[in-house]
């Protein structure tokens, strides 16, 4: 069976120095999903692995209907001319999406922003002919759109889920370690998925001493007003310095790595723990709430110092979950039954990566790439 990805496609923008890839790493049913990212690091190797990731993804949250795909844009996420961009990127996607590869927001794009242009382009959500056809599927899809506005504890829906499943996530891997009330946490990035879990964690009770933006890292030891900072956070996901409390530090936001804690959440960029400092992680868990933010170099340091790792393709499935189960009539478009269905995958499937990682000695990552290794490689119906 083919392992490499099904098709990868590559785009330059007439118009900027934009350059885009689409990479669909396997059909399932005729269908696969997944973000497009911007920012000016993508490169075609990072879209095929963030694509193999979803198609993991995908497997991990026991979807029958759809494999995995990426899309990434190498543009600065905070240019003037940036939707633009985006816009030009989806229309010269287009026939792809059309065959059902459906892709939706991810770092630096709005999920909004890509269902707005889809309209705009006369395709709507993307759909195999099979679901177009489909009655049942078309409610479906009404109730996915309804659920686009919908919000839960102040945030958008599809704004909190994949946050709100990482913090889950995170809970279940320091109960299965029997670690401390009050855990310290650091993380980078406080965009949709950093900003949600740091306000999940904060509920739960974990203390969030540490978080790292684009511009800047800003400590606390005694804990951050995470609720302040959500409240007042910046669009693309920036902290705002105006309401940081006089017992703040702020740094420079290289240095996440050096502030103590006792779990450390990458939830912004990929690669971030790299062989260069993988030796500087003072956590023994780590949360993978950004995509493919630990390289393999990184995973053997951190093997040896006994770092625990809820890897990506489990910790921070929600965003597909929500849209899987909405879109296939899973659930209604209830939000405490959405957020149920989405935290209890999570967490089930967590446990079971901890308990066969200790039982088979390990790590967290070979057990769960075992376990959730993609095994449909369908084709398109057009
Ligand atoms: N949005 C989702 O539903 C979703 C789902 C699964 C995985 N992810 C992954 O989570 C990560 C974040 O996605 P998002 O949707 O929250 O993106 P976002 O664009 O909403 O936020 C990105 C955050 O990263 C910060 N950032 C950028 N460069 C940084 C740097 N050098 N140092 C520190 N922080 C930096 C930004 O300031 C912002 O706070 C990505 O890896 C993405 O693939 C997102």
């Amino acid at each position: 069976m083919n392992k490499k990805p099904y098709i990868v496609v590559e785009w330059n923008d007439t118009e900027s120095s934009a350059k885009g890839w689409l990479c669909a790493y396997n059909f399932v049913n005729h269908y696969c999903g997944g973000g497009t990212r911007m920012h000016p690091t993508v490169t075609k190797e990072e879209v095929v692995r963030l694509a193999t990731t979803m198609g993991y993804k995908y497997k991990a949250c026991e979807s029958q209907t759809t494999g995995g795909c990426k899309g990434g844009i190498a543009y600065d996420y905070k240019a003037p001319d940036a939707k633009d961009v985006l816009r030009r990127y989806l229309t010269a996607m287009a026939p792809y999406i059309n065959a059902g590869v459906s892709i939706g927001g991810d770092l630096g794009v709005d999920y909004g922003d890509v269902l707005e242009i889809l309209d705009d382009l006369d395709i709507g959500l993307p759909q195999t002919k099979e679901m177009r056809n489909d009655p049942k599927i078309q409610k479906y899809i009404q109730n996915h759109d309804d659920a686009c506005d919908l919000t839960y504890d102040g945030f958008k829906m599809y704004d909190m889920i994949t946050g709100y499943g990482c913090a889950h996530s995170l809970d279940e891997a320091w109960k299965f370690r029997n670690g401390k009330n009050g855990a310290r946490v650091v993380l980078q990035g406080f965009g949709c998925v950093g900003a949600s879990m740091a306000y999940c964690l904060d509920e739960m009770g974990y203390k969030i001493v540490g978080i790292a933006d684009a511009n800047c890292l800003v400590t606390c030891e005694d804990g951050l007003d995470v609720k302040k900072l959500v409240e007042t956070k910046k669009p693309k996901g920036e902290m705002d310095p105006e309401y940081f409390k006089d017992n703040y530090v702020v740094r420079s936001n290289t240095e996440w790595l050096d502030v103590d804690c006792d779990i450390l959440v990458p939830a912004a960029l990929e690669d971030v723990i790299n062989k260069d400092n993988a030796h500087k992680v003072k956590a023994s868990l780590i949360v993978e709430a950004a995509n493919i933010p630990v390289t393999e170099e990184a995973d053997e340091i951190l093997a040896k110092k006994d770092v625990d790792i809820c890897v990506d393709f489990v910790a921070n499935l929600g965003g597909i979950r929500i849209y899987e189960a909405l879109v296939f009539g899973i659930i209604d478009k209830i939000p405490q039954d959405i957020v149920d269905d989405t935290t209890s995958i999570i967490r089930r499937q967590t446990k079971l990566i901890f308990e066969e990682a200790k039982k088979q000695g390990k790590t967290q990552r070979e057990v769960a790439r075992e376990i959730f290794t993609p095994d449909v490689f369908d084709t398109p119906d057009i």
